[in-house]
């Protein structure tokens, strides 16, 4: 059983758009909603491999009562912490070469007896899960510590911990040993404080958050593939991807199959891989099913190319 957290959850509103123009009315030529937060996009991962799930998010207003709807049309049990805010909904413009411009609302501010609602939703869940999935951005109300909090909380009860987040609410977090951490490039580079401009660098940069406090770092570097770094060595995995059709989710994607493939060692880093050259094959943030992956297109190495440079350098 995968648990996941998500303390900020979404509708993800999709536009289709001829030609995004600055300034003028717009007019979409297609739209879809899908269930978000990176936790959510976790779980939806995880059921799309045929594994238990249980999303664990707060969930406020009409837009909360849409989330949890559209969970349960995915076959997700969402454990649903009634808050009195309402669910943000975030918004993404496709243009038909593929690109991508989103927007994330803030969303709702939590109450500190909503967040000590969400911390018992998680605990009283604990014992009966193989991983507890943190992810993404804390909503107003949740101080940086939160997560910190929710690891060492989860840790007592015998549970292992993913996080995925970023800046405090990562760095803070990192002295409770969360037991896997995915940080993507940009975060990875947040969280060490300098820019990455090589594959070797952000072995560095993994290696010195597991100095901090993590036990494995599972970084995802966009088009160049994904790192493992863990109490074994690194590892470096990619798979090639003819066309990108959205990469949103792909990170998520990519932890689901990690943590479905038992969360340790490079054969989980391959399913890791394949989850995210899939998703980003596919629209919006719709989740790759087992007919969607391709682990003959992945290749996992020890042998890391550290002075390949990165597509996209971090700034
Ligand atoms: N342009 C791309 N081409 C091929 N694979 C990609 C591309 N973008 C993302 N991926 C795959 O999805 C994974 C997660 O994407 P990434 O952008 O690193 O994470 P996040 O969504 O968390 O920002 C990557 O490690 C890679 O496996
Ligand atoms: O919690 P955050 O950082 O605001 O991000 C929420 C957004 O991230 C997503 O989970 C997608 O994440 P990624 O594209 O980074 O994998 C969307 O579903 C959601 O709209």
């Amino acid at each position: 059983m995968i648990l996941t957290v998500t303390p900020n959850p979404s509708l993800d509103r999709t536009y289709e758009l001829p030609r995004l123009a600055r300034g003028s009315v717009l007019r979409a030529t297609d739209d879809r909603v899908d269930p978000g937060g990176k936790g959510i996009n976790v779980s939806r991962a995880v059921a799309a491999a045929g594994h238990p799930t249980i999303a664990v998010a707060p969930l406020g207003g009409p837009e909360g009562a849409l989330l949890a709807r559209l969970l349960g049309e995915h076959d997700i049990e969402a454990a649903g912490v009634p808050i009195a805010g309402s669910t943000r909904i975030n918004v993404t413009l496709v243009e038909p070469d593929g690109t991508l411009t989103k927007v994330n609302a803030v969303g709702p501010e939590i109450t500190e007896a909503e967040a000590e609602a969400l911390l018992d939703a998680v605990q009283s869940r604990s014992a009966a899960t193989d991983w507890i999935a943190c992810c993404g951005s804390l909503p107003r109300g949740l101080p940086p510590q939160w997560y910190a909090e929710l690891v060492a909380r989860s840790h007592r009860a015998g549970a292992l911990i993913a996080l995925d987040t970023s800046g405090a609410a990562l760095t803070a977090a990192l002295p409770e040993h969360p037991d896997v951490i995915k940080p993507n490039a940009q975060e990875l580079a947040g969280a060490v404080g300098r820019p990455l401009a090589t594959v070797g660098d952000a072995v560095k940069a993994a290696e010195e958050l597991r100095g901090r406090g993590a036990g494995s770092v599972l970084a995802s570097l966009g088009a160049d593939g994904q790192l493992l770094v863990d109490g074994t060595g690194a590892y470096f995995g990619s798979a090639r991807v003819d066309v990108v059709r959205s990469n949103v989710g792909a990170g998520d994607a990519s932890l689901a199959g990690f943590l479905a493939a038992g969360g340790s060692g490079q054969g989980a880093l391959a399913v890791a891989v394949a989850h995210g050259a899939a998703a980003v094959q596919l629209p919006g943030s719709v989740m790759p099913k087992p007919a969607d992956l391709d682990l003959s297109a992945v290749t996992t190495t020890t042998e890391i190319p550290l002075d390949r440079p990165l597509t996209e350098p971090t700034s």
